[in-house]
């Protein structure tokens, strides 16, 4: 009997397409350039298993994040597979699919902690567990000038890295942890103490049934239940009978997902399995992504595989295949119907650079055409003067991928700093940004509450309680700042916000320009408060942006400047969401496309993080190759970026 050929609805598959989506072997690989239809042509390969007779619950298809889901979801839906057949296959992220298995496994719920503020008590008492454990043998280690507030970001953040690569989990059972160890696992001996705190107390009761999960630890748990032998049995809840697993974004599989992958194929073995991936797009090697998963690791621990290509981007045309190809040092072809324009958009300063984009996403809403403008920025502080610009022009927008300016939380400790110095309230009118100011003035100032095991957890409430009870009253703030911040901070935080205030008491726009961020010192000020470079660099970039900004202010005097920061905020809160124009992480514009991608701040040194040149050409390589119609970059041409040149875009 002859094949039956899935046709989907809205597109002529090539014939690589069709030979991925008909190849009948066990595992499958697809490494492919980005918009060369992987995506695409895993929904076809679905479609297929559906027209060969295969239930829709025996396909599982398993990506990184739920917008790589929705992307696939939409492809489903574009090609032509039925709503029903959609809403019945088993579409998951490997963190969604894991909840799903370990809650068989487990009978009863347990509970998930969706948020940073949720899981912060618990962080709490594993560091107070941690500096008072009666036998630790390097206490000297332990000590730490920041609070320990301060510290739970950066620590969730170093746990999820140990986590994705199961580092951890590949010492000998009986290593002690000792500063060797945590130098070797790449952290500082505090947070690997921590973790183990951390870990024990969510073991505890009962080491199978966790008292809670947090973001990544349902695949984490179930890849150690694998490891640990628990799912080996015959029933295990991993033999689904499945057809067919694919894994989208293939790439950013870390150790983790691996297991899973790996177990899943073992307990599923009619399955075929297809993996689709560019290894130019790992941006996530910090949470232990490796492209290595589409290559010997998977021909060493789960055997050689079929390799098939998708030669050509569908996304754009020639013009930027070329040039995304010479920056990822490959070849790059495309299906070139109809050309990508790729613009250049000088300028001398980041200023001038935030006027004429703004201009541009005037234009944009002006005009028919194309419909979608992302504008993509390498740091969160770039949004700053191109908030300022779009929010001057009246041009309304959406952010993903981080915060408005105006509500990241040092702007808000300058804000509020400033309103206490005056002694003028007025533009914290939203109870919301009363609260979120006084909280960040709080971590900045390094106050909190010692207290033993159970009382730190009052402290969190304690605090949330008496910013709730400030905020409600008129004169709370100023009450809250001299009562609870300036009383109980940190003495080093206390006397570099006090030179800072002494700067803004002045009002004069020029003083705040020459001293203000050398009395405030961001860098110091953070590193008591925050533990990750990037956070750290993070404060600074941003506080260095508003200064920058404020001086574009010449004809106003300080308190002015600082009104016009409210009055900014309050147009921004009452901006309509359009989603025509975003301002976005390129994080968080991974598997996506629009009609017109503008990327500023391409001039030499710019486009620049605290992770290595691979990753920061990783970045701009994904963050170019979401463009449809047009891509516009934006540089001073007197000092282009060397990955402009790289791409051959200018001249070296
Ligand atoms: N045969 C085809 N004919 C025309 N357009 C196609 C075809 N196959 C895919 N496309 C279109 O090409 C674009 C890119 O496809 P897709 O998103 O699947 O690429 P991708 O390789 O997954 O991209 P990325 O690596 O960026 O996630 C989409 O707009 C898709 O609809």
């Amino acid at each position: 009997m002859s094949d039956p050929i899935f046709v989907p609805a809205s597109l002529h598959p090539t014939p690589e397409q069709l030979a991925i989506q008909t190849a009948r072997v066990r595992h499958l690989l697809v490494e492919a350039n980005a918009g060369a239809a992987k995506t695409t042509t895993l929904a076809l390969r679905i479609g297929q298993a559906l027209v060969r007779g295969a239930r829709p619950d025996m396909i599982l298809a398993l990506t990184y994040t739920e917008p790589a889901v929705q992307a696939l979801i939409d492809q489903l839906r574009h090609i032509g597979v039925s709503p029903d057949h959609i809403a019945a296959l088993r579409l998951h992220t490997f963190e969604s699919f894991s909840a799903w298995i370990l809650q068989q496994m487990e009978g009863t719920p347990v509970l998930t902690l969706r948020t940073q503020e949720q899981v912060r008590p618990y962080v709490l008492r594993a560091i107070d567990h941690a500096l008072t454990q009666p036998l630790e043998r390097h206490p000297e280690l332990l000590a730490t000038g920041a609070s320990p507030a301060a510290l739970v970001e950066g620590l969730l953040k170093s746990f999820a890295v140990l986590k994705g690569r199961m580092l951890i989990e590949q010492l000998p059972e009986d290593q002690p942890m000792s500063p060797d160890v945590a130098d070797e696992l790449g952290v500082d001996y505090l947070t690997l103490r921590v973790r183990n705190a951390f870990e024990s107390i969510r073991r505890s009761p009962q080491a199978d049934h966790p008292a809670f999960r947090h973001a990544g630890d349902a695949s984490y748990d179930l890849a150690c239940a694998v490891l640990g032998g628990l799912l080996s049995y015959e029933d295990s809840p991993l033999q689904l009978g499945l057809a067919l697993i694919v894994v989208d974004e293939m790439h950013d599989t870390n150790r983790v997902m691996f297991t899973l992958l790996q177990a899943l194929l073992t307990h599923n073995r009619r399955a075929a399995f297809v993996g689709v991936g560019d290894r130019d797009q790992v941006i996530h090697s910090q949470a232990g992504a490796e492209a290595g998963f589409m290559r010997e690791h998977f021909v060493r621990e789960i055997g050689q595989p079929e390799r098939l290509p998708l030669t050509a981007s569908h996304r754009f045309g020639p013009s930027l295949a070329r040039a995304a190809g010479g920056l990822a040092r490959k070849p790059y072809a495309a299906f070139g119907h109809q050309d990508t324009e790729i613009q250049a958009l000088h300028a001398e300063s980041p200023a001038v650079m935030a006027t004429l984009v703004a201009r541009l996403a005037q234009s944009h809403m002006a005009q028919h055409e194309l419909h979608s403008l992302r504008i993509l920025l390498r740091r969160p502080a770039q949004s700053v003067l191109l908030e300022r610009s779009l929010l001057a022009l009246g041009v309304d927008y959406v952010s993903d991928g981080f915060q408005s300016f105006l509500r990241r939380r040092e702007i808000l400790l300058v804000r509020g700093m400033q309103a206490y110095c005056s002694g003028d309230y007025s533009g914290f009118e939203d109870p919301a940004l009363r609260a979120d100011t006084l909280a960040a003035m709080l971590l900045f100032a390094g106050a909190w509450i010692e207290s033993d095991e159970l009382r730190q957890v009052d402290a969190v409430t304690a605090q949330r309680q008496a910013i709730q009870e400030a905020v409600a009253h008129p004169d709370g703030m100023r009450i809250f700042i001299d009562g609870q911040i300036l009383r109980n901070g940190d003495p080093t935080a206390l006397e570099l916000l006090g030179a800072a205030m002494a700067v803004l008491a002045h009002g004069d726009l020029q003083t705040f320009g020459d001293a203000f961020l050398r009395a405030l010192q961001p860098r110091r000020l953070a590193g008591l408060v925050l533990v990750r470079q990037d956070d750290i660099a993070e404060v600074r970039d941003n506080l260095e942006a508003l200064v920058q900004m404020a001086l574009l202010e010449a004809d106003r005097d300080l308190p002015d400047v600082f009104r016009l920061l409210h009055e900014l905020d309050g147009r921004r809160s009452r901006m309509r969401a359009n989603r025509r124009v975003s301002l976005s992480s390129i994080e968080a514009s991974k598997g996506l496309e629009f009609d017109h991608v503008v990327i500023p701040y391409l001039s030499r040194g710019e486009f620049a993080g605290e992770v290595g040149a691979t990753e920061n050409r990783n970045l701009l390589y994904v963050a170019m190759t979401r463009a449809r119609h047009r891509l516009t970059l934006g540089f001073d041409p007197a000092r282009p970026s060397k990955f402009l040149v790289e791409a051959g875009l200018v001249a070296g």
